[in-house]
């Protein structure tokens, strides 16, 4: 994880647009589903189309036949006509947007499943190397671009292929010589966009990278903000932000400036190209030619903006949809990393007596070695204290104990099976950790003890609370067990956050407890209570204790001393200190007093 607040380079590598075919076709599965509406979409288009096709024509008729004819009962019927047709029409397309809208959001809330299913499986690795907020922005930003440009394409793209080809037709029908002249005008804009389209594709990927970062910068910032305002960092998290938020603004300012001077240059041909058709018209009509008519130049000028306007149309969607795509392959990105999965030959454990023996681990996180040669081996119901000073790899051992990262070497086993051939959620049930800094879920406190062991009755929980000494606290909350905590849990203190972590623990009933105590100081009578809670917690499990407390190092069956990755001492309190060697130093100058 990056610790610093601070500005974050775009990474190159994720510049590029490497492969929206597959995206595209990957989107286009998500609606295998729901293809029935898409034909029905597809149909209503088609009459929506027709209708202004088949009303464009009538209104030249007008012009020609029943204006300057005086036939005055049968244009009040067709105007009718017209009307109804119209309103006819609108309905429908009423119904097309209502029925898109539909697909678009239940294709994005697949979607949303089916990233939020595989970030719930993957592998530690996967966090240490992805910023929080980016992965947020996958999740909501760039599912929600893809949910735009399915409920704007889908439809334009219909509308637009069934009026292109249309109008098409029935400007050829109506006048060739002028549909050249059209044709002339939409190829002119297609070339401009087409170059647009290729500058801005790139900025468009920038701009959603920039995105996640900032993202990620706004997520550090809130949760890290104690922090900021006690170490006085506020203007630099500012500087580091603005660094970011200028990327960011640079990004969609370039893809937007571009892609927005499609709109205007078009419009200005498109401009063009009716004054041309007027005045081709005109002439034709004044060199005394039948095949044109005021009638037909009107409704050619019309059918031209139908013809062009969805030309255009599909031309601007090629924008979204290349935002889209970025968005689409960051999404993809997700849900295809690999989840951590058990071996194929992983089987079931439902019971062990608590052996834990480690045989020449070595482990990196990257290429760096954290932990060397580790070998030691743990009795039922021991209590194995492991002391070093920090980062010396304490915590990692434990880690490794439930298979959270794979090692480089040597195995671990319980009872004898290697931990990577149990299956995960046996593993995971047989060792329980009580993390140092517990993590609190906005739920009922009664749920966040209930997460040890889902299945755990209200009994079993309460009993929990009770044994971990955190029962009189919650009681004496307003809603006691039923008190909804926030993420940050700022209504509790320090030691009633342990507390609960301990309450977990009692409900998880693991034969296997690794507990990494707190540093934090706490008030002397929650530090008694945690102190007691955690000595029965102990109790015929075989326990590792990451140990700050004099009591349970003294204690301990074992005692393994941990520095750069390695054991470098072990024995009893006693015979460590007999020793006389590194874990009388560190005891004497930590412990001591
Ligand atoms: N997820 C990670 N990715 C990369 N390196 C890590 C990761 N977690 C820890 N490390 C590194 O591994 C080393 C050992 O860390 P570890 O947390 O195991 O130490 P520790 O002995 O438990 O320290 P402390 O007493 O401060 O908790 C440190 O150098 C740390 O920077």
């Amino acid at each position: 994880m990056n610790n610093r607040p601070g500005p974050r380079a775009i990474h190159p590598e994720k510049v590029q647009l490497t492969d929206w075919k597959s995206s595209l076709k990957r989107i286009w599965h998500y609606l295998d589903s729901r293809r029935s509406k898409l034909v029905l979409v597809f149909f209503l288009t088609l009459v929506t189309t027709v209708v202004t096709i088949v009303g464009t024509r009538l209104n030249g008729i007008i012009i020609d036949r029943f204006i300057s004819h005086g036939k005055l009962r049968l244009l009040l019927l067709v105007c009718l006509a017209m009307a109804l047709m119209y309103i006819t029409s609108s309905i429908f397309i009423y119904f097309q947007n209502k029925i898109m809208i539909r697909v678009a959001q239940d294709t994005s809330a697949q979607i949303r499943h089916d990233v939020f299913a595989n970030l719930q499986q993957l592998p530690m690795r996967y966090f240490d190397t992805h910023d929080n907020g980016d992965v947020m922005s996958r999740l909501t930003n760039d599912v929600d671009n893809i949910n735009t440009a399915l409920m704007q394409t889908f439809v334009q793209l219909f509308t637009g292929v069934i009026s292109v080809v249309g109008m098409g037709i029935a400007m050829l029908i109506l006048s060739p010589l002028l549909t050249v002249i059209a044709l002339l005008s939409s190829v002119a804009t297609y070339i401009f966009t087409k170059a647009i389209a290729r500058i801005t594709q790139k900025a468009f990927v920038t701009q959603q990278q920039a995105l996640g970062s900032l993202n990620t910068q706004i997520e550090e910032s809130v949760s890290g903000k104690q922090l900021i305002q006690l170490f006085d960092h506020t203007a630099e998290t500012m500087v580091a932000f603005d660094t970011t938020n200028t990327e960011y603004t640079k990004a969609a300012f370039r893809a937007q400036a571009f892609s927005s001077t499609i709109g205007p240059f078009n419009n200005m041909i498109n401009n063009i190209a009716y004054v041309l058709i007027t005045a081709a018209g005109a002439l034709s009509i004044l060199m005394g030619s039948h095949a044109i008519t005021v009638g037909i130049i009107f409704t050619f000028l019309i059918y031209l903006r139908n013809f062009t306007g969805p030309i255009n149309n599909i031309l601007d969607l090629i924008n979204t949809l290349q935002l889209s795509l970025a968005s689409a392959e960051r999404v993809f990105k997700l849900i295809d990393e690999r989840p951590e999965q058990d071996a194929t030959h992983a089987r079931r454990l439902t019971h062990t007596e608590g052996n834990v023996t480690f045989e020449h681990v070595s482990f990196a996180y990257d290429q760096k070695m954290i932990l060397q040669d580790i070998n030691l081996s743990a009795k039922p119901g021991e209590v194995i204290a492991l002391v070093g000073p920090t980062g010396a790899g304490k915590t990692t051992i434990m880690n490794l104990l439930t298979n959270l990262y794979p090692l480089q070497q040597g195995r671990i086993l319980l009872d004898d099976v290697d931990v990577t051939d149990i299956q995960r959620h046996d593993l995971r049930r047989m060792v329980t950790i009580v993390q140092q800094e517990p993590f609190i879920f906005q739920m009922s406190i009664r749920e966040n003890i209930r997460l040890g062991r889902l299945e755990a009755t209200d009994a079993a929980v309460r009993l929990a609370a009770v044994r971990a000494n955190a029962d009189t606290f919650i009681t004496q909350l307003p809603n006691g067990y039923d008190t909804i905590l926030s993420e940050n849990a700022h209504s509790l203190s320090q030691g009633q956050r342990q507390l609960l972590s301990i309450a977990r623990a009692f409900v998880a009933e693991a034969p296997v407890l690794v507990l990494d105590e707190a540093t934090a100081s706490i008030d002397s009578n929650t530090e008694a209570d945690v102190q007691k809670a955690m000595a029965t917690l102990l109790q015929n499990k075989t326990s590792f204790v990451i140990a700050h407390r004099l009591s349970t190092i003294q204690a301990a069956d074992q005692i393994l001393v941990i520095d750069q990755g390695r054991i470098i001492e072990r024995g009893t309190h006693q015979s460590l200190l007999a020793a006389n060697g590194f874990y009388a130093k560190l005891y004497n100058s930590q412990f001591d007093s």
